[in-house]
């Protein structure tokens, strides 16, 4: 068994080892909070947590669980950082924003590795990740010379100017299903801006995001700049109620969702909610067959269907039904099942045995209310004996779905794909938007005017026309409804992470009563 005990000024080391590493070895023993620059173990704890190797049912990390001190002198020192890191000019934080996504581009392998290891996503998944992780930081690099106000001539020569000013010690709470991307992707316009952020990673998933601390460190970002706070709901909520916090981005379900709002509305603080989904994907007769049936696939079974904006709910039209589920069975049958760090795994365990339990769960119960399981849906034991106590599953397709099935109803985070059928383009909108979700959805059809059509009564945050779950960080991603607002990447999301304040300039004399 390997311990990778890895110092801060090892990092080079400990690139080489683990990027060479294999399932079955991995121990961290290393402190996982970040604090001024350096790992360090929590002032106090409000209890522990296990974090696993997904791929082999192995403890990997047991982690402290921040207390309300440990909570406090991160936001104390992230609030030292700020001071110095908001009066940098845009192109001073560009620097620090473009050498840390030179160095994590560098260490590519390296951390899609250590993802695989704690998340249990192919290491081809993670690779893909990493670049969305790196592509963000050089976007928001790009955009933080630009930033700017206006400038507004008022009468008698008097005028006005806004600026654009950071916000403060900003929060990102994080998911486990893509550990170092949403770190990724709230640090990156977090820092942009010229604010300060302390990033509480998912208990599961603690790891990737302490490499992002240190590449921000050796980047040239301030000590304290990018903390990492580890644990679970309890040290979420100190976050969030601590009263120097100015913003909280949350990335997670929508009932932790719906508490990270209360919370924050009693501090008045702004939030940022990226929360769960149950998305439509529309497969028209005059589709491209072929990318129809590639993209409910990928609609359904990246990451182990652990994905936000999967578009479970696919709704295929009558005419084309039976070519459809024979070709996407097909497919799905090919999907290799297995070690997530081997090169052609395609799909890897789910993030927790509670987790695998549950979205076996809900196969039970569809079967129960009428679906058919046509193929997959069962506990799957890789023959490697190393990963027998790993939680994998085989990827499944339900036919014979009804609008009111659970299955079809609720977000169930695994791969199970719901397949329903309708007729014509008005009954299947009304039905796709017959939710309380509203984060993404496809559409699948050669008819432009129709693809247009659709896209725009389409009650979602982000819809994908002839491809799904694609995303570049140029776009900005977010929900309707109970799915969440703001937005991540983009332009936009400069406006979620900034205030704007208004300076007006007399140039005459002053007027009195
Ligand atoms: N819209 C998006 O961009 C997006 C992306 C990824 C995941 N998700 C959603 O996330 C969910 C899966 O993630 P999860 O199981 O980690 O979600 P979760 O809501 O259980 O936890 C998310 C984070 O919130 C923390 N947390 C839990 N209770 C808290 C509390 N009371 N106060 C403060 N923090 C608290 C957790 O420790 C974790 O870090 C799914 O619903 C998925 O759709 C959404
Ligand atoms: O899981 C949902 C999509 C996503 C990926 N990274 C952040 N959000």
């Amino acid at each position: 068994m390997f311990l990778c005990a890895v110092r801060p000024r090892q990092a080079s080391l400990f690139r080489s080892v683990v990027a060479a590493m294999s399932t079955g070895t991995f121990v961290l023993l290393q402190p996982l909070n970040y604090r001024g620059g350096v790992r360090v173990e929590p002032a106090d704890s409000c209890g522990t947590e296990k974090a696993f190797e997904p791929a082999t049912g192995r403890v990997i990390a047991t982690l402290q669980c921040s207390g309300e001190k440990e909570v406090d002198l991160a936001v104390k020192n992230s609030m030292l950082a700020f001071k110095s890191w908001s009066q940098k000019s845009g192109m001073e934080r560009a620097q620090v924003l473009l050498e840390a996504a030179r160095m994590i581009k560098e260490q590519k392998d390296a951390i899609a590795t250590m993802e695989t290891i704690n998340n249990g996503k192919s290491v081809f998944e993670a690779r893909q990740d990493v670049d969305t992780s790196w592509q963000c930081l050089e976007y928001y690099a790009g955009l933080a010379a630009s930033m700017a106000g206006e400038h507004i001539q008022l009468p008698g020569g008097s005028f006005g100017y806004t600026r654009r000013e950071p916000l403060g010690v900003c929060v990102g709470i994080g998911a486990w299903n893509y550990p170092f991307q949403i770190a990724c992707w709230k640090s990156a316009p977090a820092l942009a801006c010229g604010n300060a952020m302390i990033f509480k990673p998912s208990p599961f998933t603690p790891v990737s995001a302490l490499l992002l601390a240190e590449i921000y460190t050796k980047a040239g970002a301030p000590p304290g700049l990018f903390n990492v706070v580890q644990g679970g709901a309890a040290t979420g909520q100190f976050l969030c109620q601590h009263p120097d916090v100015a913003k909280v981005s949350f990335t997670g379900s929508v009932p932790t969702g719906a508490k990270i709002m209360e919370m924050s509305a009693k501090g008045i603080k702004p939030v940022t909610l990226e929360l769960g989904g149950k998305s439509p994907l529309i497969i028209f007769e005059d589709c491209t067959l072929e990318n129809a049936v590639k993209g409910a696939m990928v609609a359904n079974f990246l990451s182990q269907g652990q994905v936000c904006c999967n578009g479970t709910r696919v709704f295929v039209q009558k005419t084309i039904l039976d070519k459809f589920i024979k070709e996407v069975v097909e497919q799905t049958e090919k999907i290799k099942i297995g070690d997530p760090l081997l090169e052609d795994t395609r799909m890897g365990p789910l993030i927790n045995e509670p987790h695998l339990e549950r979205v076996l769960g809900f196969i039970k119960s569809a079967k129960k209310q009428g679906a058919t399981v046509l193929y997959g849906g069962k506990p799957y034991v890789p023959t490697d004996p190393k990963l027998k106590h790993g939680f994998y599953m085989t990827p499944c397709i339900l036919t014979d779905c009804t609008d009111d099935m659970t299955c079809v109803r609720e977000e169930i985070f695994g791969p199970v794909m719901s397949i329903l059928s309708f007729e014509n383009e008005e009954e299947v909108l009304e039905r796709a938007n017959d939710t309380i979700y509203g984060l993404a959805a496809g559409v699948f059809t050669r008819n432009i005017q129709r693809a247009h059509r659709v896209a725009a009564q389409l009650q979602v945050g982000t819809c994908y026309i002839n491809n799904y779950n694609v995303s570049p960080v140029e776009l900005p991603f977010g929900g309707y409804k109970k799915s969440g607002f703001g937005r991540e990447n983009g332009r936009v999301t400069i406006e979620y992470y900034s205030q704007l304040k208004t300076v007006y300039v007399e140039m005459g004399d002053v007027e009195s009563f």
